[in-house]
């Protein structure tokens, strides 16, 4: 359907790069998913007043200068005041865990194949690790029918049609945050050539499963990357674990959840835009003991052909040189963290 899906199909995964472990049947965490030195996952992670990533409502009639300054300062934040209802946002956390809760070889009839870019599988980045996550993970792009029909043979329609719904407010949603993001960079929507395009943007919805895991300490449920694309929405539900990287003293920092409140992270394709203004956020996610975590994440960008240049206020040079989505999506695919590097002018 997508062109991005051509970018995935063109690298690849091997097959034991793409199926989870069987998590309900692992009492114990086996050797492969047991990370080295780092035992700092549960403790590092501020979290109160100050320390913690800006929380902006979009009612707030300075939003737009809110919304620059937490771009700038923590690439990521949360929003309130978003228009999305707490029904929908409970309808689709309940699909996925209802998707999640099947049994290993139920969800194995879904699995996304090596070049294939939907469905269930380990998350895309896992190859470029030596150990494993405590994660697994359903994605979407375009239709999910082919998929859903094969879990729920006679009973697919309510998943399919709450992700669609789901993915529609989202798109809206994320649109709004675009032209939001414009206004605080002072750039006129008409000055991006690629901007129309966005109607008809290339979003992915990935549903993340972190099932309980019994010796949370020794290992990650999500291992550090950046977001690809533009910017994600994540509804991460009512638990922790998700922690974003603060360079200077702070370190790892976790997002507490906020009842109702949606997390967006800068993605690179929005660093690269913004000539390197605005940080993409580095993030993880720590697992936990006690509870099964869901999330669900919306990744918006323009089509895979727009060319992306960066946007430059006068008299500044490019820092990385002008290249299409599909081209970075490519060279992320090799090169994962390395990628902003090797583009750098
Ligand atoms: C449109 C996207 C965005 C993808 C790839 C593709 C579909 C799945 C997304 C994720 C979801 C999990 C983390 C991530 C890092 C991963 O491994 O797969 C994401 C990645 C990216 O932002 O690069
Ligand atoms: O589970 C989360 O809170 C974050 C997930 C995430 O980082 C992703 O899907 O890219
Ligand atoms: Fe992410």
């Amino acid at each position: 359907m997508s062109t991005l899906s051509e970018v995935y199909r063109d690298n690849p995964l091997h097959p034991q790069h793409i199926i989870p472990l069987d998590f309900e049947s692992a009492h114990t965490v086996p050797e492969s998913h047991i990370w080295p030195e780092t035992n700092d996952f549960q403790h590092s992670g501020w979290s109160n007043g100050e320390l913690s990533i800006p929380v902006i409502d979009l009612m707030d009639p300075n939003v737009v200068e809110h919304i620059g300054h937490a771009c700038e300062t923590w690439g990521m934040f949360q929003v309130i005041g978003h228009g999305v209802c707490l029904s929908l946002l409970e309808e689709v956390e309940a699909e996925a865990r209802r998707l999640f809760e099947l049994p290993a070889r139920q969800k194995m009839k879904a699995l996304r194949s090596p070049g294939g870019a939907t469905g269930y599988g380990t998350a895309r980045i896992t190859p470029f690790f030596s150990k494993n996550m405590w994660h697994e993970g359903f994605t979407i792009m375009g239709s999910c029918v082919d998929h859903a029909k094969e879990l729920w043979p006679r009973n697919y329609k309510r998943f399919c049609d709450t992700m669609v719904e789901y993915q529609k407010k989202m798109k809206a949603l994320a649109y709004q945050l675009w032209l939001l993001v414009l206004k605080s960079l002072d750039i006129q929507e008409k000055d991006v050539t690629w901007a129309a395009s966005l109607q008809h943007s290339e979003a992915a919805l990935q549903l993340n499963s972190y099932p309980c895991c019994p010796d949370p300490d020794r290992v990650l449920g999500l291992a550090p990357h950046t977001d690809t694309l533009l910017l994600t929405i994540v509804h991460q539900s009512d638990s922790n674990g998700l922690q974003v990287f603060k360079d200077g003293v702070l370190g790892w920092v976790s997002v507490s959840p906020i009842a109702g409140a949606l997390v967006v992270n800068v993605g690179d394709l929005l660093h690269i835009v913004s000539n390197a203004r605005f940080l993409t956020a580095y993030h993880r996610v720590v697992a936990n003991q006690a509870c099964h975590r869901v999330s669900i994440a919306y990744f918006y960008g323009p089509p895979a052909e727009s060319e992306l240049v960066p946007i430059l206020p006068k008299l500044q040079a490019p820092c990385y040189r002008s290249l299409t989505v599909k081209e970075y999506v490519s060279v992320k695919a090799k090169h994962l963290e390395k990628a902003l590097s090797l583009i750098r002018i």
